[in-house]
């Protein structure tokens, strides 16, 4: 049985693995191993067998022990012990959340739905390194793959709306509390229907602008606004999280010689969990909506086409609708005014799931199954 050990297991992302493990009986055909950066010695997690104390995250000859790590402990952990542990000769199978080695040459951005030749070609080929990509670009791979599959896409502008959950776990509850302050400041004047909505909208204002808006976390108000900016800036003027849409889409897909143009703006908003995007795609050639869903739903099992009604896109098209499980809708399909080569869609997915974990862990199986 395969010795495989998790690092950053008790956090955000870890946590929704821990979760889709249980759920999915993983821990059965492994021998688990718990590390942590700050409780070694304590108990390990529940996950249905007996599992030893936790582990020292840090130590290079604990870590070299395991045929397999997963990590989601985040980039400084990784940054802070990956070229060590490689150094001291270790030859396991690393699994990584962190952005850290994504774009690295001998590593290889994993979303089987979409990329699973790849992977295994990788895997052929010696690549030890496998990293779980962004999370809005693995949730725009998993909706329009059907649309890549076919080698219909000349290039895609994809604009963003973000939900706290991608900022972690402090700025989720920032989000609340922003909400809560809000609320607040509203006061009982909310009950009166009849009441002056600009008295409201005045006091709500000055509370977005003051001084006491608690924006320890985000830095800016979220809720009653939003933020169109995420990560670092880059001297192309893209800031790191639009960077990434265009290498990351490129590297899964394993266009190296002939990539596709992706860019456009990303957004956070207020939206707890749960990322949304709109997407502009340029056709290679005018092709029938109806051919387009087609494909679009017979991509994978997890992609839906949401017809492009009021009702069923109201419903099925947003972050409230998909947290916490697996499905990724698209939906909005239509062409655009500026040709029929021009095709609009909109999808959402939890970023916790199909955007962090769900690839990991299934590449877990993946090797565990070798
Ligand atoms: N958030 C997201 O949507 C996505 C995140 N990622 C990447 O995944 C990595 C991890 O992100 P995320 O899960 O958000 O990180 P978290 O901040 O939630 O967790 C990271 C680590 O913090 C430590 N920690 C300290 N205090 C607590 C506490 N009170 N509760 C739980 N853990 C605590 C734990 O380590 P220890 O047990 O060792 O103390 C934990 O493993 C990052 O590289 C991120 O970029 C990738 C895609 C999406
Ligand atoms: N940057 C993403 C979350 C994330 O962690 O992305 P990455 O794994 O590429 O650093 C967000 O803020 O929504």
């Amino acid at each position: 049985m395969h010795k495989v050990g998790f690092v950053g297991w008790r956090g955000m992302v870890g946590s929704v693995l821990m979760d889709r493990m249980r759920r999915e009986h993983d821990f059965a055909d492994i021998e688990p191993v718990f590390f942590s950066t700050s409780q070694t010695g304590r108990p390990g997690p529940d996950v249905g067998k007996p599992v030893a104390e936790l582990r020292d995250a840090h130590s290079i000859d604990a870590l070299a022990e395991m045929d397999i790590i997963v990590t989601c402990q985040g980039g400084d952990y990784t940054g802070a012990v990956y070229d060590d542990l490689r150094r001291a000769g270790w030859r396991g199978y690393w699994i990584d959340a962190a952005s850290t080695l994504r774009m690295a040459d001998d590593s290889i951005i994993v979303l089987d739905p979409v990329n699973d030749g790849v992977i295994r070609q990788g895997l052929h080929d010696g690549v030890r390194t496998f990293v779980g990509g962004n999370c809005t670009v693995s949730l725009m791979l998993m909706a329009i793959g059907g649309l890549l599959e076919h080698d219909l896409v000349e290039w895609i502008s994809p604009m963003t709306y973000q939900a706290a959950s991608g900022s972690g776990a402090q700025h989720m509850r920032e989000l609340l509390r922003q909400m809560g302050y809000l609320h607040h400041a509203a006061g009982s004047r909310l009950d009166d229907p009849s009441g002056a909505i600009l008295d409201i909208d005045r006091d709500v204002s000055m509370a977005l602008q003051g001084a006491d808006y608690p924006a320890d976390h985000f830095g800016v108000p979220l809720a009653g606004s939003l933020i169109p900016w995420i990560d670092q800036a880059m001297s192309s003027g893209q800031s790191r999280e639009e960077w990434k849409a265009g290498v990351e889409t490129n590297k899964i897909l394993g266009r190296h010689a002939n990539p596709l143009p992706i860019d456009g703006l990303c957004v956070r908003v207020g939206a707890m969990r749960s990322h949304a995007q709109a997407l502009t795609i340029k056709l290679r050639r005018d092709v029938p909506l109806a051919d387009i869903e087609a494909m679009l739903g017979e991509a994978n099992d997890w992609v839906e086409v949401v017809p492009n009604e009021p009702a069923a896109s109201q419903r099925q098209l947003t972050p409230a609708a998909v947290s916490g499980g697996l499905d990724i809708p698209v939906g909005r399909l239509r062409k655009l005014a500026m040709g029929d080569d021009y095709l609009s869609a909109f999808t959402v997915g939890d970023q916790l799931l199909w955007g962090a974990a769900e690839p990991l862990r299934r590449m877990l199986r993946l090797l565990v199954a070798d």
